[in-house]
């Protein structure tokens, strides 16, 4: 083998610095050099051919020693990584791109000595093999701005762009426009057909909403069901309804899931930059805002976030504060309305229906807190003061001689999934002494169509211990007539709604009409809700409807005033 240089001088020969000072004979360096197990070469500063080769280099780039010395630096190199066809010196330690000879590219830190070798300016190259290093580096650092399953951004990645995108548009004066997307009733698709379809559902959404905006246009999943847009420089300044329709059309396209086809909707906020913010979380929390009022507002729309939807979230916030000592406080008290008999006119039964007196809100409507409750969970601690309190009353009117009546007691649905509901009707009837044919339970229409199999069985159990069942605002929860079948139901309560505009027109009074008979099929008895006026209760009337409850013939009262009305009309 040739040795490195025919007359060694420490100026020619950098390398020879500590090991070589000694002069010991150069072909212990070319063993040191041929054995080495680390790629080495020296190539020249000139043509940047190869002018010596170790084994570790044939090895690892695939070619014999005699075609590494036909070949120049170039053939290692890819030309993207060339720059302008210059090839520079690696700087130390540099992290270079190298092709092996089967063109898998590989990642080497290169380090580099210039030295004179047989006469020539050449470069004395190092390579370590770092692809494996920086093959895990980057799929950490994909995992930390990623999410792994539908491998989209996450919030981290969809921050740092939209701070980019902001400072972007503050330079040239653009908008842009972040919207947050939440998929309607996931979580009962997901409970229904099992975890892994809805991470199926998830993939193919995701896909979809790439697919569907542009590539300088982000879209990250934020978790669960939710998902957030950065758009960009849409057309006259407003964001167009193509991108929208876009938007839609990516979720609400029917997808085939396992055996099942489905078809989704999704409610959506806009928060527009600048007009509604000029920071990323302020856009992030005014598009969630106006989400949160997308989905209030029946779900399967778009809101624009505007600044009156920030006074809803205040005044949310307070109830929420606020809510959180009322029970303590002894702040809830209960009004009851009378359910009167269309045939005798007496009152037949009485609902009971919660007042929150607030000393700095004034008598707080329910409409105003039961959501947040039911939102917060606290409606559960509060439902069961309602159920125990309700009892308690009913018993001691009895106790006093009073009209038995049954009392309905409202029942929300996170409070009817409550784990031990069903032990918590029978400690109220237990604890106040009243017999369970005097208590009924409303439950909304809604509540009943989720997890239809545990809500029949929950039912058949409280019916069990003799309870009555009505269904609340009947006609306002698309129940299908198979279901209703199986529920076991004793009343029935037509919605105000329907009740309002039945003498408005023929179809009207049809749906009421077809209520009724529906209802007596099903072996219930019929409560109209909501009636105003003797018209309704005459048309009611005529129709075979049971028991009306409205303002015609009172208002929900305090304790006392429902007595009154109890012992005249009981
Ligand atoms: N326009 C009109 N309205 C009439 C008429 N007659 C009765 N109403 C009102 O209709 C509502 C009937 O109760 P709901 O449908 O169960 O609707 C209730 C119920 O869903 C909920 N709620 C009330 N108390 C409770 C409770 O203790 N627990 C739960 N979970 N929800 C409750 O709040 C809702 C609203 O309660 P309220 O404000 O007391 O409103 C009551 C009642 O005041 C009428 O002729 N015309």
């Amino acid at each position: 083998m040739r040795p490195f240089h025919r007359a060694p001088t420490r100026k020619t020969l950098p390398m020879q610095g500590r090991g070589w000072r000694s002069r010991r004979p150069l072909t212990r360096f070319d063993d040191l050099f041929q054995d080495h197990p680390q790629p080495m070469w020296i190539y020249d500063l000139t043509s940047l051919r190869f002018l010596r080769v170790n084994a570790a280099a044939c090895r690892h780039y695939g070619y014999t020693q005699a075609e590494f010395l036909r070949m120049t630096m170039h053939d290692i190199r890819p030309p993207a990584a060339e720059g302008q066809g210059t090839l520079r010196p690696a700087e130390p330690s540099a992290v270079r791109t190298h092709i092996r000879r089967d063109g898998l590219p590989i990642s080497v830190r290169i380090s580099s000595h210039a030295l004179i070798y047989e006469g020539r300016r050449a470069r004395l190259v190092f390579a370590l093999d770092v692809t494996e290093q920086m093959t895990a580096e980057q799929e950490l650092k994909r995992q930390s701005t990623h999410d792994a399953l539908t491998g989209l951004p996450n919030r981290n990645l969809f921050q740092d762009r939209l701070e980019q995108a902001i400072a972007y548009a503050v330079r040239y004066g653009h908008q842009l426009w972040v919207v947050v997307l939440d998929l309607d009733n996931f979580k009962l698709i997901n409970d229904t057909l099992g975890h892994a379809s809805g991470d199926t559902l998830l993939q193919t959404v995701a896909a979809r909403l790439r697919a569907a905006l542009r590539e300088s246009e982000t879209v990250a999943r934020l978790g669960g069901d939710e998902f957030i847009l950065l758009l960009l420089d849409q057309p006259a300044g407003s964001l167009s309804h193509r991108t929208v329709q876009a938007v839609l059309e990516a979720v609400s396209a029917p997808m085939r899931v396992d055996a099942h086809e489905l078809a989704l909707t999704c409610s959506m906020g806009v928060a527009t930059y600048p007009r509604d913010g000029d920071s990323g979380p302020a856009l992030f929390k005014h598009a969630d805002i106006a989400l949160y009022r997308a989905k209030d507002g029946g779900r399967n729309q778009l809101q624009f976030y505007t600044s009156e939807m920030n006074a809803r979230v205040t005044e949310r916030t307070l109830i929420e504060g606020h809510l959180r000592n009322a029970l303590v406080r002894q702040e809830f008290v209960l009004y009851f309305q009378p359910r009167i008999d269309c045939v005798s006119g007496r009152v037949v039964g009485l609902e009971a229906l919660l007042r929150w007196r607030q000393p700095e809100l004034g008598l707080v409507p329910p409409d105003r807190f039961i959501g947040v409750a039911e939102e917060t969970g606290r409606i559960v601690e509060i439902g069961e003061w309602v159920l125990y309190e309700a009892c308690r009353q009913v018993k001691a009117w009895q106790d006093a001689g009073l009209p038995r009546v049954p009392v309905a007691v409202n029942v929300s649905a996170r409070q009817f999934r409550q784990s031990g509901f069903v032990q918590e009707v029978n400690g109220a009837l237990l604890a106040s002494g009243l017999e369970p044919a005097y208590l009924e339970l409303e439950l909304t229409e809604s509540l009943m169509m989720q997890n239809v199999e545990g809500v029949v069985a929950a039912m058949c159990e409280l019916k069990e211990s003799g309870v009555r069942l009505s269904i609340d605002d009947f006609g306002t929860g698309y129940s299908s007539l198979s279901y209703l079948r199986r529920f076991p139901l004793d009343y029935l309560k037509i919605d105000r709604s329907f009740v309002r505009d039945m003498l408005h027109d023929a179809p009207g009074g049809a749906i009421v009409r077809s209520m009724i008979t529906l209802g007596h099929s099903l072996g219930c008895r019929i409560i109209a809700e909501g009636v105003e006026t003797p018209d309704q209760l005459g048309y009611l009337a005529r129709e075979g409807c049971d028991e009306i409850q409205g303002f015609l013939c009172s208002r929900p009262v305090p304790v006392e005033m429902a007595q009154v009305l109890l012992t005249a009309g009981g």
